[in-house]
Parts: structure tokens; sequence; C-alpha cells
């Protein structure tokens, strides 16, 4: 039985239904009948252990796969008209930065393809840099930057068309907690300035708590949304938070709702 979670007024992105079924060697049902309402501007993630579906759900969302049953919906678009018309920006687990081109540069190469004049996009490009914090590094070229600086360069060149939709894929797993934790920070701080909608990926009950609006629980096997939770902790959220009562009680309810799949 699938279950829905229809709470947002308007959506901005509808699943309706999704299944996706892979034929490789043997079939697998990767996701099956998932329906889900998300809000323009909210921050939504995506939780739950591997092999559960998450990436698949993304990229059906990014209109990279197509849904074998079910559609999807970006404000009343396809996601192949959303995608067509530059409203998702994308961050993968690993950077995937152009070694031989300088910060700058990587951040203005989704720029390119939109004919938008070089000096705009290099004002552009700064900007996003300052955003990020990376401003004094914008001529250095990517290996010289740490793992979590990296990063940091890939947010900013998906933030570069101004995506209405961020779809970020375990940005943050190849990092040490300490980076983590501040890049969590860091990508709430951006969130707030730029209003995009969020999808986060990830298998990581605290940082689905701390970064979101609302948690979504898939089980694997097939991937199903099992639980939708809601985190009211206040914004903007806080190191603090991270230590306090209603942040662990959060944390518990989500893992006892696997328990209970
Ligand atoms: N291209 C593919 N061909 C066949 N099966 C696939 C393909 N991509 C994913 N799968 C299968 O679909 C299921 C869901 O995979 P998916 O990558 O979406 O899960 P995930 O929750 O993102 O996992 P992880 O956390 O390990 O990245 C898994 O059983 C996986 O083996």
């Amino acid at each position: 039985m699938a279950i829905s979670a229809l709470t947002s007024d308007i959506p901005e992105i509808e699943l309706t239904d999704i299944s996706m079924r892979y034929s490789a060697a043997s079939e697998v049902l990767a996701v099956q009948q998932v329906s889900l309402r998300i809000g323009k501007g909210e921050f939504v993630s995506l939780l739950g252990p591997s092999g559960c579906g998450k990436t698949t759900l993304l990229r059906l969302m990014a209109d990279l796969l197509q849904p074998t049953e079910g559609t999807v919906a970006v404000s009343g678009q396809t996601a192949r008209e959303a995608r067509l018309a530059r409203k998702y920006g994308i961050v993968f687990q690993s950077p995937v930065l152009y070694d031989w081109r300088k910060v700058r540069q990587n951040v203005m190469l989704p720029l390119e393809m939109t004919g938008m004049p070089k000096a705009e996009r290099k004002a552009r490009a700064d900007e996003l840099l300052e955003l990020v914090g990376l401003s004094k590094f914008a001529d250095q070229y990517p290996w010289q930057l740490s793992g979590g600086m990296q990063q940091r360069v890939a947010i900013a060149r998906a933030l570069s068309v101004e995506p209405e939709i961020l779809l970020m894929d375990e940005p943050f797993s190849a990092l040490d907690e300490f980076s983590r934790e501040r890049l969590n920070e860091e990508l709430l701080a951006i969130w707030s300035k730029v209003g995009s909608t969020v999808i986060f990926v990830t298998h990581s009950i605290p940082e689905a708590v701390f970064l979101s609006d609302r948690v979504c629980v898939l089980s694997p096997h097939p991937g199903r949304l099992s639980a939708v939770v809601d985190i009211p902790l206040p914004r903007p959220r806080t190191r603090e938070m991270r230590g306090s009562e209603e942040f662990w009680r959060l944390v518990a309810d989500i893992r006892d709702s696997f328990e209970e799949v």
C-alpha cells in the first residue's frame, strides 16, 4: 500500500504514484508507488538505507530517468519541461569539477550554455563564490582545495543558473564529521538567501533532522515511502540545537520508524 504525503498547499513538485523498475540481468523494483508533494521553498530530505531508491527518486524528479509508472509535475510542467527551462541545480556526492579550469571558471560553466555575456558570467560567479565563502579561491584550481571547499564550489555552480529547485545527492557523505556539520550550517545559510526548494538525499538521520522541514523515510526492496516526518525545530537552526532534547527525540522517532517497517 502506498503512503501519500500530500501536506503542502501549493506543490512545486508533485510525484503521483511513481514506480521505477530497472530491467538489468534481473528486474529490480527500485521505487514502488510513491506519491509526494513538495511545496515551493521547502527543504525536504529523502532518507533511508542503501538501495531504498533515494537516488532513483532524485533522478526521476530531475528528468534524468523516466518512471515506469506515474507522473512527475513541476509547477504544472513535466519534469522534462522543467529541466529544459533550467529549473534544476544538481549537486552530486562527488563534486565533479574540471581540474584544468580555475574555481571561478567551474562556477561559470553552466552559464556559458545560456549565452550570458562573459563579464556578466564572471560577476555572477564572483557573487556566488562570496555566498559560499570562497572569494579568495576564485583563481585557484579545484585540486588546490579541500573536499569540503570543492563541494562548496559545486554548490555555487549548481546555483549559478538560479535554479528554482536544488537537488542534492548525499553531497557531504564523503566528508569528515566536522566538515559535514559546518557545511550543513553553511547550506542552510545559503538556502535562506536563495530560497530554492531543496531535495536532499542522505542516509544520516541527524543530518536530515538538522536540515529539513520534512523528512521522507524510505524503506528498501522495493523502495517505498514509509513515513513523512515534520521537523518543527525553529529556524535558523543552530549548532546548539544538535544537543537539544527535541533534536534527539526526533532522531529517535525516525529511527523507530525504520524498525516498524
Ligand atoms: N541502473 C540501474 N540498473 C539496475 N538496477 C539499478 C540501477 N540503479 C539502481 N538500481 C537498483 O535500484 C535500487 C535502488 O537504487 P538507488 O541507487 O536509487 O538507491 P539509494 O537509496 O540511492 O542507494 P545508496 O544510498 O546506496 O546510493 C537498488 O536495488 C539498486 O541496485
